[in-house]
């Protein structure tokens, strides 16, 4: 005889059926409506927790217009996973601008030391973004995670603090370029006015507080005619819009560091030139323009004199940067108050011997086997500088900072990376 579980609960799915008038089966009618109900209430309650919790993690993934894709589970584990660090102390540092030309070259050099790294970047279209893009996937292969995202998204910059624990800030976003600041001034003021404060923000609030190092630029010697530039210099003549911003991010780095005891390295970079450069740079469109069988333009100061440039190899500027984020000290701020004074400090990293613009296009000619059309015009009034030269005194006793690389060395290294990366082969482009 079937028992009574049987019977309501037959192992043939389709054959169940109920007897309502059956006085157990009313009793158990009743309770199995109440489970049914209950059920799919919870069900109910299940599914509206979660679309709660996926529109929850996409607020979180947008700035306040909701567009840009940021958070989620996924998201974290990779920002956790390339912030882990594979030495004893090592650091875990957010590098602001990771897809830009310092940005990437530091970035590898700190994962390759075995220290956490996590890039931000807002991949804007100053210059071509598919270099940028190219330097990203060079990153990924090297198992560095770039965000996507821009450095004014304070709700984004919170997150990142969130979730990882920063011993450092190495902050190289910017808008770079001195003459295109009379282009689009407000691109300056954004990122490196208002795009800093909103990072500063955020490292000021953030607990542990990380160390700050952040570039400069030699720009801000502006019309400064002391040589070489020491940092104690003055800085209030800013020739160009850029400069000024930099000289405005030192005077609100300072700030930070006086109220909220910020550790605060600003390094002023002099004309950093190498492989995965920047387009908008003389010696990277020289080279394009030579290459192409154009013409360059090649400025020249008052009286014809030559301009010229402490330019500075990348790796130099590399162990610069690395020298600085290992010797910043901590930051002494807690729940964003100071508990103490902080290191502030700035440092020249140039390369201590200015070549003329005429000598930098002689030795591409010679790299590239191709002479170039020159024209001479006079500088233009448009922020340019005649020269620059750095007194790195301070930066080697403090630092440990030592330039190795000339300039015929660095562009040549410079050149050979242009002709593989564009597809050049003997000087020619393959088809
Ligand atoms: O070190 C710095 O402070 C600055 O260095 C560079 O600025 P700049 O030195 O002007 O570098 P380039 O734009 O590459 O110019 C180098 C030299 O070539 C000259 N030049 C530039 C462009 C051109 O078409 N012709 C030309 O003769 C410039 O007048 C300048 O003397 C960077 O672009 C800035 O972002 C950086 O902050």
């Amino acid at each position: 005889m079937p028992s009574l579980q049987d019977e309501l609960f037959p192992s043939t799915p389709g054959k169940f059926k109920i007897d309502r008038n059956h006085p157990m089966n009313r009793h158990f009618h009743r309770c199995f409506a109440s489970t049914t109900t209950m059920f799919f209430w919870a069900l109910f309650l299940i599914a509206l927790t979660a679309s709660y919790l996926s529109f929850q993690s996409f607020v979180d993934s947008g700035s306040r217009y909701f567009s840009v894709s940021w958070g989620g589970i996924q998201w974290e584990k990779q920002l956790r996973h390339s912030a882990q660090t594979h030495r004893p102390n090592g650091l875990s540092v957010l590098v602001t601008g990771a897809a830009g030309f310092v940005g990437t070259h530091v970035s590898l050099a700190l994962k390759k030391r075995g220290d956490g790294v996590v890039g931000l970047d807002n991949f804007n279209s100053y210059y071509d973004p598919s270099l940028k893009k190219a330097r990203k996937s060079l990153l990924s292969d090297h198992g560095i995670f770039v965000v996507h995202g821009d450095l004014n998204d304070a709700r984004l910059l919170e997150k990142l603090f969130d979730v990882v624990v920063f011993s450092h800030v190495m902050h190289l976003a910017a808008q770079a370029g001195v003459r295109y600041a009379m282009e689009n001034p407000n691109s300056y003021v954004h990122s490196n006015i208002a795009g800093l404060v909103t990072l500063l923000e955020a490292c000021k609030s953030a607990n542990p507080q990380p160390a700050v190092v952040w570039a400069s630029s030699s720009s801000v010697y502006g019309l400064n005619e002391k040589v070489p530039f020491s940092e104690s210099d003055r800085t209030d003549q800013p020739a160009s819009l850029y400069a000024a911003t930099k000289k405005a991010g030192e005077e609100i780095t300072h700030t930070y560091n006086h109220i909220y005891g910020l550790s605060i390295t600003g390094l002023r970079f002099f004309t950093v030139y190498g492989p995965w450069g920047r387009p908008d740079m003389a010696y990277f469109s020289f080279t394009r323009n030579i290459l192409q069988g154009k013409p360059i333009t090649v400025f020249r100061g008052k009286n014809r004199v030559d301009l010229a440039r402490d330019f500075t190899y990348i790796d130099d500027i590399v162990k610069g940067c690395l020298g600085s984020l290992d010797t910043s000290g901590k930051s002494t701020g807690s729940g964003g108050k100071k508990t103490g004074p902080a290191a502030y400090r700035i440092f020249n990293l140039g390369n201590t011997s200015p070549v003329t613009v005429p000598t930098l296009v002689s030795i591409l000619e010679r790299h590239l086997k191709v002479k170039a059309k020159k024209n001479m015009v006079e500088m233009p009034g448009n922020g340019d500088v005649p020269f620059t030269h750095a007194n790195i005194s301070s930066a080697r006793k403090e630092l440990g900072y030592k330039p190795t690389t000339d300039l015929q060395t660095g562009l040549k290294k410079f050149v050979r990376w242009y002709l593989s990366y564009y597809g050049y082969n003997h000087g020619k482009p393959v088809n």
